[in-house]
């Protein structure tokens, strides 16, 4: 198993800053590229408890999460209470070419981790594009990134919490597995986290010419 906390949450030494996962300069220094894993960043923090009670009571009104965990939106139209996390969001963290596609997103997914909840090992299918967002809200939990076939056996782990906004791009979209564990607690950086209630909403971008209502 590798650990990765130091190199999430350590120094702001310039080493750290360095090489293909650098932090473009618009970003807050809560931003973190994963060092081991090409196009993956994290920023701590992102949304405020504000904003992310914002976006719960709009998922909730909405009544989306109101007949089961998972919830999807297909189309450019994503839902009203996601304008202002589209508006501030860091399309700099994306790969170049993807940065400056219109729309940015057109897909939402919705989950809803209860405790002992999770989602297996998985690269999101091939018929979206590449660039996906995820937002987390509520509890932690936390996201373990394999390469099975190359590295049996060993994992990167990110902590997720609330207000966390992670990216995924290039390698860290296409070639690096992500996984929740269906557990009640788990250990990240030897402190226990025990599972509450999880909400994350996915944001991808479907490849042009594809129709389709079922699952990613
Ligand atoms: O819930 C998450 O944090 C990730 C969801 C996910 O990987 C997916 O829907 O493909
Ligand atoms: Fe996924």
């Amino acid at each position: 198993m590798t650990h990765l906390v130091d190199s999430l949450f350590g120094s702001d030494s310039e080493e750290e800053q360095e090489g293909s996962n650098e932090v473009p300069p618009e970003c807050y220094p809560c931003c973190r590229g994963v060092e081991q894993i090409p196009g993956l960043y994290i920023w701590k923090g992102w949304l405020t408890g504000e904003e992310q009670d914002f976006l719960l009571d709009g998922i909730a009104r909405a009544g989306w999460l109101a007949h089961g965990n998972q919830a999807m939106h297909f189309g450019a139209d994503l839902p009203w209470f996601l304008q202002d996390v589209l508006q501030k969001f860091p399309a700099s963290l994306l790969p170049s070419e993807v940065a400056s596609r219109r729309p940015l997103f057109n897909q939402m997914i919705l989950n809803r981790y209860n405790p002992g909840d999770g989602i297996r090992p998985h690269v999101d299918l091939m018929r979206f594009e590449d660039g996906i967002a995820v937002i987390s809200l509520g509890d932690s939990a936390v996201m373990h990134f394999s390469q099975p076939e190359k590295n049996p056996g060993q994992s990167v782990q990110v902590l997720l919490e609330g207000g966390d906004l992670l990216v995924l791009g290039g390698s860290a979209r296409w070639d690096w597995h992500h996984e929740i564990k269906s557990v009640f607690e788990e250990i990240f950086n030897e402190k226990r986290i025990v599972r509450g209630v999880r909400t994350s909403i996915t944001l991808r971008r479907l490849k042009e010419g594809i129709i389709l209502t079922e699952a990613a």
